[in-house]
């Protein structure tokens, strides 16, 4: 039987009967669903997937699935062959979704990828929050556990360093996941704070469970105890009929990871504290208390110990989220680092959009000499700037950004070349000498500034007084 039906077939209509076969089945399921070629052409879109985007079969086979839409990265995905799991997107028309795509190989060849839709319609329930949406649809099609869709996105593996110090912290950092104890990640802005956060959680007991960030300085004061703490039914007029599932329940059996925590309302650090100390939740509006299973991980780029003492923050609370502390170097205080995080940057750049720059030992030199305050989010940026705006293969000095350039010492071009200048007043030539000198002591002292300042034989604080006039230091 199944002979005689495999041989009535032709081979050449065996692709085609896969096809209709698997369109036909997929039709039948509510998820939406898209199947590309290598080059990103669709081979097949479920009706769901075509309800979705409201159009039908004969306007997107064949196309290239970004004529259909430009945000979508499926075929991006397909380029780099890594896939890209359970990530919000949002369409060209504002309409938001959590989304799987899958790159395809066959024989370690890459043939195809498919896009799967999970969560649709994420935005038109303005009167749901997403989390809620997301729950409920967990529990009624039982699809997978909060912590499959809130994963952390990072591990040690993605944190670069050849540095002592970055070693040192990432050993620390290391021995924390094996606790379960509350975290306080301190260290300046962009030095990789949430990343090891994120890795913390992954090395963890706790790894499948959920991770849930919150960015505790970007959520509205009005709505940072709803969001954190959730409410019940009818809590209050203008909450939603169903309720809300607050961070901290959604967080229940993993982690929650509280960004910048010193922009923490000062009045809800009470409630804070409870939840850490008490392990137990009472949604507004309701009774009954839930046993709440979870770690705490805090970051903060302010002086905690400073706000404590401008009674800005709890000083309970800040014991209780400092029970193990992780200081992150910045970027200046390990500059080792710089060379293999712009290696790092420029192969992504080069593996995500075809873009390949060389940048030469004396081009990283003069980035060495910078003393980068964004710290490591500001190098990724200006990597990423010059790889998109050089215009030659071979990096020159003339790419780099002008603030940058300008913030570098002057250095004498050759030995007996005398780089002040004849026309100079005594004062403006005193000020030249004083800059060089400076920046040659940062640089030795690995642009510490106290003992740069030691160095120096001047108070710290005349020091910062000379970078700003510099215009090296924020002011
Ligand atoms: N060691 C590292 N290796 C590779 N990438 C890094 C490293 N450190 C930081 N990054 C990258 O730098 C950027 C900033 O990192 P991250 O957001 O973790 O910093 P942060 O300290 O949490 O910043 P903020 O205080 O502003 O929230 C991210 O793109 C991150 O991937």
């Amino acid at each position: 039987m199944k002979n005689s039906f495999m041989n009535s077939i032709n081979p050449s209509e065996i692709a085609d009967i896969f096809v209709s076969m698997t369109t036909l089945l997929f039709d039948q399921l509510p998820i939406p669903i898209n199947f590309l070629d290598a080059d990103g052409r669709v081979i097949i879109m479920n009706q769901a997937f075509l309800d979705f985007l409201n159009l039908e079969l004969k306007d997107v086979m064949g196309k290239h699935l970004s004529e259909i839409d430009p945000t979508v990265r499926l075929p991006i995905v397909i380029k780099t062959g890594r896939a890209e799991i359970s990530q919000k997107h949002r369409f060209h028309d504002g309409r938001e979704a959590i989304v799987h795509r899958i790159p395809l190989f066959y024989k370690d060849v890459i043939v195809g990828g498919v896009g799967i839709i999970l969560f649709d319609n994420l935005s038109y329930l303005h009167d749901l929050t997403m989390e809620n949406h997301l729950f409920k649809a967990l529990k009624v099609n039982k699809l997978n556990k909060v912590g499959d869709i809130y994963k952390a996105k990072y591990s040690f593996n993605d944190i670069l360093t050849n540095s002592p110090l970055g070693k040192e912290c990432i050993e620390r950092a290391k021995a924390y996941s094996n606790t379960d104890f509350p975290v306080l990640i301190t260290g300046e802005s962009g030095v990789g704070k949430e990343l090891l956060a994120h890795s913390i959680h992954n090395s963890s007991n706790r790894k499948n469970g959920p991770f849930i960030r919150v960015n505790c300085a970007a959520i509205p004061e009005a709505l940072i105890e709803s969001e954190l703490f959730g409410y019940d039914k009818g809590a209050f007029t203008g909450a939603h009929k169903e309720g809300k599932i607050g961070k901290f329940q959604l967080a229940n059996g993993g982690t929650i990871f509280l960004d910048e925590i010193g922009d923490f309302p000062f009045n809800l650090q009470a409630k804070l504290l409870r939840i850490l100390q008490e392990k137990e939740l009472e949604r507004v509006g309701s009774n009954e208390i839930l046993q709440l299973d979870i770690r705490v991980i805090a970051a903060s780029n302010s002086n905690l110990e400073e706000k404590v003492l401008e009674n800005k923050f709890r000083s309970d609370l800040f014991y209780r989220l400092n029970v193990l502390n992780l200081k992150v170097p910045s970027l200046r205080d390990r500059k080792e680092d710089i060379p293999l995080l712009i290696n790092h940057f420029i192969t992504s750049m080069y593996q995500d959009f075809n873009i390949f720059k060389v940048f030469t030992e004396d081009i990283i030199h003069l980035l060495k000499a910078y003393p980068w305050p964004g710290n490591v989010r500001e190098l990724k940026n200006i990597v990423e700037r010059i790889a998109v705006n050089a215009p030659d293969e071979m990096v020159r000095k003339e790419d780099i950004p002008d603030y940058i350039l300008k913030s570098l010492p002057e250095a004498p071009s050759d030995k007996n070349h005398c780089w002040i200048s004849e026309e100079a007043t005594l004062k403006e030539t005193l000020l030249e000498v004083e800059k060089i000198l400076i920046m040659k002591t940062l640089e030795k002292h690995g642009f510490n500034k106290a003992q740069t300042a030691k160095a120096l034989g001047i108070p710290r604080m005349s020091l910062y007084r000379k970078l700003k006039g510099f215009g090296i230091e924020k002011s």
